[in-house]
């Protein structure tokens, strides 16, 4: 078993706090934001500044994901992202000050702005005059945080990843054997393909895992083994994946900052990347609406699954782009040699084909299949809100419960879900085990009841025909917009 809250003080199952001997000076809100306009990179802690200036590109999580931290209370994420010993040696170092705290406020920085990290929109309209006691949220997402660490629930219980290899080899087995062995036939390289669609689609979830550092708790050896799974069984580059993913999380749904919501010209979650002009905070560019956006957009969701079958294809593309190309790649060599190992192992699996034919059939449907995954992923958040009631004052466990879907499942097809399922809680506590994810469920629905927070949850029909019906009201709402423009 690995513990992550077993790094903290024996005994002690309080989330640890920040904490410093130095003397300090005390900064207002008016004042960190004075600051950061003259450029200094400020964030607030626990009850402390911290300036980041000279770690923000040295940051194990990413300088981007930091960035979206700049002139906010970001205490919760900071909870939420790190292990223990982050707080007990390695942050305190940057604390310049003590933070004055007038108010209840968590971004300090809405109205001004950055280059780096753009505001969310907001729209009280939507949610009508409904308020939320995010302080009471908050203090309650505290304990329930401490009440997962007392239960161990934050132990991984390595039995499951024994599950999950046994299940992996049995389409190792699939994929090669049917191949392999006999005389090849179509329906063979259909079964074959269709074993590779599996195993990519199952490694996956244990590469996502590894890549929260959720399985060991050490992060080297976490990444190392999600570079094997994820690189040179799946050819897809873990290191581009989490620079987005820990993006992801910290700025879920916001549009111009979260990549995963990004999908111009393809799609459009919200009319908003029609008529905002809006400017990527991810890919540094802004996000053109052109004709041909115009032409396809309109008709997302009767798209929806098609544009999915080619999913795996732009992955690869965006892979290779990372590990070559992006300064920020973290192991681009053992990267980019997996890479490589994969389609040589790949290519060799295929080369085994009798005609170009089968190959092709092979390569198509065990890409395309793994269109099921793009699909579990995109239902998360596709269908919910980019805009938030209160962006000044919403707490990082409302804004995830805001943004994120369930999918409703009995647990012997947890499985096929791959953690997705439990999207709201993962994305409440990112370093939990995947496993672990069904018994915080229950808690979760309690705090979002006791405090009047939608906690959205459908089965996988009706999550498909959720997002499906979202996709097309904004296809509409768009479509509107462009003929009433081309009146004019
Ligand atoms: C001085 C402050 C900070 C320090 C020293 C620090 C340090 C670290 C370290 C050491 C890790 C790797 C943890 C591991 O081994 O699993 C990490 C990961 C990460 N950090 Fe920070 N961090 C700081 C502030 C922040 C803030 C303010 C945010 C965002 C709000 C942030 C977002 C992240 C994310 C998203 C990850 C990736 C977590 C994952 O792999 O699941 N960090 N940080």
């Amino acid at each position: 078993m690995s513990s992550q809250s077993e790094q903290s003080p024996k005994g002690s199952w309080e989330v640890p706090r920040l904490k410093t001997k130095k003397i300090l000076p005390s900064y207002t809100k008016d004042e960190i934001r004075e600051r950061i306009i003259k450029n200094e990179l400020l964030v607030v802690i626990d009850g402390y500044v911290l300036k980041l200036n000279n770690m923000i590109k040295h940051h194990p999580g990413g300088e981007l994901a930091l960035y979206h931290a700049i002139g906010k209370d970001a205490s919760d994420e900071m909870h939420a992202m790190h292990p223990d010993w982050v707080f007990e040696g390695r942050a305190d170092k940057y604390i310049v000050a003590k933070y004055l705290k007038q108010d209840e406020s968590k971004s300090f920085v809405e109205d001004i702005p950055l280059p780096y990290s753009k505001p969310t929109p907001a729209d009280k309209y939507m949610y009508g005059d409904q308020k939320f006691d995010y302080p009471a949220i908050r203090a309650d997402y505290y304990s329930l945080f401490e009440k997962l660490r007392k239960e161990g629930l934050f132990e991984c219980d390595y039995s499951n990843y024994a599950i999950e290899i046994s299940r992996w080899l049995l389409f190792v087995v699939g994929m090669f054997s049917f191949i392999l062995i006999g005389e090849p036939s179509t329906l063979k390289c259909f079964a074959s393909a269709l074993c590779t669609a599996a195993l990519w689609h199952q490694a996956v979830f244990t590469a996502h895992d590894l890549g929260h550092s959720a399985v060991t708790a050490n992060r080297s050896l976490d990444t190392f083994m999600g570079i094997l799974l994820g690189d040179f069984i799946g050819g897809l580059s873990v290191g581009w994946w989490k620079k987005s993913h820990n993006v992801h999380h910290i700025v879920t749904n916001q549009p111009e900052n979260d990549s995963d919501i990004q999908h111009l010209p393809f799609f459009a979650i919200s009319p908003i990347f029609y008529e905002g002009n809006l400017f990527s905070t991810y890919y540094n560019r802004q996000l053109v609406f052109d004709q041909f956006c115009k032409a396809i957009v309109v008709l997302q969701d009767k798209m929806y699954y098609i544009i999915m079958l080619f999913g795996r294809f732009n992955l690869y593309v965006l892979s290779w782009q990372h590990v070559l190309l992006d300064s920020d790649s973290m192991n681009p060599v053992i990267e980019a040699t997996c890479l490589s190992l994969f389609w040589v192992w790949y290519g060799w699996l295929l080369s085994h084909l009798p005609s170009k034919k089968l190959m092709f059939l092979h390569f198509f449907v065990s890409n395309a299949f793994t269109a099921i995954l793009h699909i579990q992923i995109t239902l998360s958040h596709f269908g919910m809100p980019v805009h938030s009631p209160d962006p000044e004052n919403e707490c990082f466990a409302a804004r995830q419960i805001r943004t994120s879907l369930d999918v409703i499942c009995p647990s012997f097809l947890d499985w096929f879900h791959g953690g997705l399922q439990f999207q709201i809680e993962h994305h409440l506590f990112p370093r939990l085990p995947r496993h672990n994810l069904r018994l915080v469920r229950p808690h979760v629905i309690e705090l979002c009841k006791k405090h009047n927070l939608v906690y959205c949850e459908d089965y996988f029909l009706g999550a498909n025909i959720f997002t499906i019906k979202k996709l097309n009201e904004t296809a509409q709402m768009i479509k509107s917009m462009i003929i009433a423009e081309q009146k004019l």
